[in-house]
């Protein structure tokens, strides 16, 4: 039997922590050989706390041989104790007719005082992923509260995107969206971000030649990726939970058992390529083995993707300096 797996959910008795929670514990996001240990946060409220006893107690009566222990809390640093995988979901979602950048001032403070208690309590390997919006710059601020923690270990999730991209593009092209590679997300998860598909292959052909309708890229594929959150909010009345929480799963997943050399979105603290300045918290192609991720280096970048990877990049630099007092 291996050694668990300590993993801290953030915002457990949420809409995202309900279906992530279950899968996490049945073996999806690790192996099914991997034994978990939960570590689950909410706010210290009757209410979230209530919620959360609720929530333990369906795991309890789901009778997962995976599940090794469980620690429900209101306690940040009894949450982050030696986790070695900590899921930042706790946040307050957007409404309809808000931009995720709406929630900025209300949601980074969050993220000073969770970067804190990972950096205080956390093991020194953990790998942090942060799916509360505005998911990039909430990454970046828990990253520089974190100083003692490997800048590399925060990430933010790009991946919903990336899988909403895919299953676009596999029914333009009438493909199947198991077979579809090199697809990047470039940049913010809000609408500026770039899904960029010039590299793309089906079967080791070019999607892009399949698809041949720059039209449909500008007008339809790259606004209906950007702004698919907004249309799930308006749909449901909620913000999207059952795929961000398989998003999620992805992320940690891959970045844990690696992705045999397939390309995947991350959000990642920027290196300086791609004239992305250095530490943004920025989506780019990476692949992952052993347990960490590494950027697909010197991809060319045409005059269309240029300026879609400025955009987005504007909107987090202006994002990060609405956020520098608390930093
Ligand atoms: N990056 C991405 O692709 C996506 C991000 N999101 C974001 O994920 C976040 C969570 O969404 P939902 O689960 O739908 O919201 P929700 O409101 O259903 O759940 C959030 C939970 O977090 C808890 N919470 C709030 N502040 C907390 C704190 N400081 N510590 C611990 N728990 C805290 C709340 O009590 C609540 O139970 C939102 O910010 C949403 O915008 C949602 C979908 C996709
Ligand atoms: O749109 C939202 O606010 C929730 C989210 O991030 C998404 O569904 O991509």
């Amino acid at each position: 039997m291996k050694t668990p797996v300590r993993v801290a959910v953030t915002g457990a008795a949420g809409q995202i922590g309900y279906s992530l929670l279950f899968r996490i514990a049945s073996g999806e996001m690790l192996g099914k050989d991997q034994p978990v240990i939960l570590q689950m946060l909410e706010l210290p409220m009757e209410k979230a706390q209530a919620a959360l006893r609720g929530v333990m107690m369906e795991l309890e009566d789901c009778a997962f041989p995976l599940l090794a222990g469980m620690v429900g809390t209101d306690d940040a640093e009894v949450a982050f104790k030696d986790a070695d995988i900590a899921m930042l979901v706790g946040a307050r979602p957007r409404g309809p007719g808000m931009e995720r950048k709406d929630l900025l001032l209300e949601n980074a403070k969050i993220f000073t005082a969770q970067g804190a208690a990972l950096n205080k309590v956390a093991s020194r390997n953990v790998k942090v992923l942060v799916v509360g919006n505005p998911a990039n710059t909430n990454a970046y601020i828990a990253m520089k509260s974190a100083p003692d923690l490997p800048a590399k270990n925060f990430t933010a999730m790009l991946r919903l995107d990336h899988n909403r991209a895919l299953s676009q593009l596999a029914n333009k092209a009438g493909v199947a969206v198991g077979d579809i590679e090199k697809l990047v997300v470039w940049g913010n998860h809000s609408p500026t971000m770039y899904p960029d598909y010039r590299f793309a292959t089906v079967n080791g052909k070019s999607l892009k030649d399949m698809i041949d309708d720059a039209d449909w890229n500008a007008n339809t594929f790259i606004p209906q990726v950007g702004k698919r959150g907004a249309a799930i909010i308006e749909a449901r009345g909620l913000s999207s939970a059952a795929s961000a929480a398989n998003a999620a799963i992805d992320h940690i997943h891959d970045w844990v058992l690696g992705t045999d050399g397939k390309w995947v979105t991350m959000g990642v603290p920027s290196d300086g390529s791609y004239g992305i300045p250095e530490g943004v918290m920025y989506g780019v192609p990476v692949t992952c083995a052993n347990g960490e991720y590494t950027r697909v280096e010197g991809l060319p970048v045409d005059g269309f993707s240029r300026a879609a990877m400025d955009k987005t990049l504007a909107e987090l630099e202006e994002e990060r300096q609405g956020v520098a007092h608390l930093l």
